[in-house]
């Protein structure tokens, strides 16, 4: 017996989280095996939603709850594990890291990265010095936190307006069908918002999650930054904005995406561009990872220990367009649930991001902005934020990539 509830049918004044948890108890009490809750509520002039597929036994081909179908257009074209020949450059950092800035090989690695953004907007790097059990014991918590009955989740529901906690997607909203996955993000100050989830969700065992996101944070952050400047050094002759990383930051972010039993009918998540300078993705074993490239989308093929480098809306507007984020997306399988750890590294809020490889003669592409502003906009404008941002007079004088 598969039992849908959707509060959206209620009246209106029952469209409330309290609501919300009532239908979540009767859920409770039921033998099924398969959970969707779908809420839709007006909050001011704003509707948010939430949607969450628990994972339980499902029968291959079995039907999916409609608010989970999608159109025949916007559905996966392959599958997750259909791969090209060509694949997604792989590079190693072996020695990079550590190099002689300036070096011959230094240069040339540095110029290999630069064409893979140019070329894809996304590279994997092995051997890029973090210690692979820093990634599972992440990856660990991360299974646990998922693992939680819903009733617990929700403690943690991410308000409509804030970026972190428990739920469906932020993009949510600008899609008709609903995405098989469910999302956890721990931003803002990292470290003081991972203890403070931390506490809250394992008082007795907090020091584990902790350990194991702020450690992970760390790396993480260290590595962004590194690539972060590499890819500068090989875009401007002005070393010395390179500062500027050192304020960036990470927002943590995990995506669960339960097994299917048809995947090729829905959607883990849709298209779309990340709004932070550059994002590492660490997707584990199983594959999902799409990538938009030539009007083809073309999947990640998982490496071990690798981790994806994707160029975000941010490193476009600081190269000035030289770089392009990416539209990707994730798509879902019939077997293996899978996880993804999401590390946006990101400018503080209110530091103003300008273009900063700008050559002489060369006009910005894009008004000065804040991070802040650039969430906002993209809150309401999705993949309109960027073009909202351009100058329009700038454009046709730009440098070609
Ligand atoms: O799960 C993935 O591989 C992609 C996740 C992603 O693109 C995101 O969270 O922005
Ligand atoms: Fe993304």
């Amino acid at each position: 017996m598969r039992v849908v509830f959707s509060a959206s049918v209620l009246p209106q004044s029952q469209s409330s989280p309290s609501a919300f948890s009532q239908l979540i108890s009767a859920a409770a009490d039921h033998p099924i095996y398969l959970r969707s809750l779908y809420l839709i509520s007006e909050v001011g002039t704003s509707c948010w939603s939430h949607s969450v597929v628990l994972e339980k036994p499902q029968w291959p081909g079995e039907k999916l709850p409609d608010e989970f179908v999608w159109d025949e257009s916007e559905r996966p074209t392959i599958r997750h594990d259909q791969y090209l020949d060509e694949e997604i450059p792989l590079i190693d950092l072996n020695g990079l890291l550590t190099m002689e800035d300036g070096g011959a090989s230094h240069e040339e690695m540095v110029a290999v990265m630069v064409a893979a953004c140019k070329d894809w907007g996304v590279f994997q790097v092995i051997n890029h010095g973090i210690p692979q059990e820093v990634v599972e014991r992440a990856r660990l918590q991360g299974r646990k936190l998922f693992s939680l009955p819903l009733e617990e989740k929700l403690r943690f529901e991410r308000h409509p307006q804030a970026i972190s906690g428990y739920g469906a997607t932020r993009m949510t909203n600008f899609f008709r069908s609903l995405m098989w996955s469910e999302s956890f993000t721990m931003s803002a100050s990292p470290t003081s918002s991972i203890s403070n989830y931390a506490m809250k969700l394992w008082p007795k065992e907090s020091q584990e999650f902790c350990e194991a996101f702020e450690d992970y944070d760390k790396k993480l952050r260290s590595l962004a930054m590194r690539i972060t400047e590499l890819l500068f050094q090989g875009l401007t002759t002005k070393p010395e904005q390179n500062e500027i990383f050192n304020s960036f930051w990470g927002t943590l972010h995990m995506n669960h995406y339960p097994p299917c039993p048809r995947p090729l009918e829905t959607m883990g998540l849709a298209p779309h561009t990340d709004s932070s300078c550059l994002t590492i993705v660490q997707q584990g074993s199983i594959g999902g990872l799409q990538i938009m490239r030539h009007g083809a989308w073309v999947s990640v093929k998982p490496h071990p220990n690798a981790f994806i480098i994707q160029v975000g809306d941010l490193l476009q507007v600081l190269t000035n367009g030289k770089l392009k984020s990416r539209l990707h997306r994730a798509v879902v399988n019939e077997r293996s649930s899978r996880l993804s750890l999401v590390y946006f590294f990101s400018p503080p809020p209110t530091t103003i991001v300008v273009p900063l490889t700008l050559s002489q003669n060369e006009k910005s592409l894009y008004k000065p902005l804040s991070w802040r502003e650039y969430l906002d906009v993209k809150a309401k404008l999705f993949m309109g934020a960027l073009d909202h941002f351009t100058i329009p007079n700038n454009k046709s004088g730009s440098i070609k990539t």
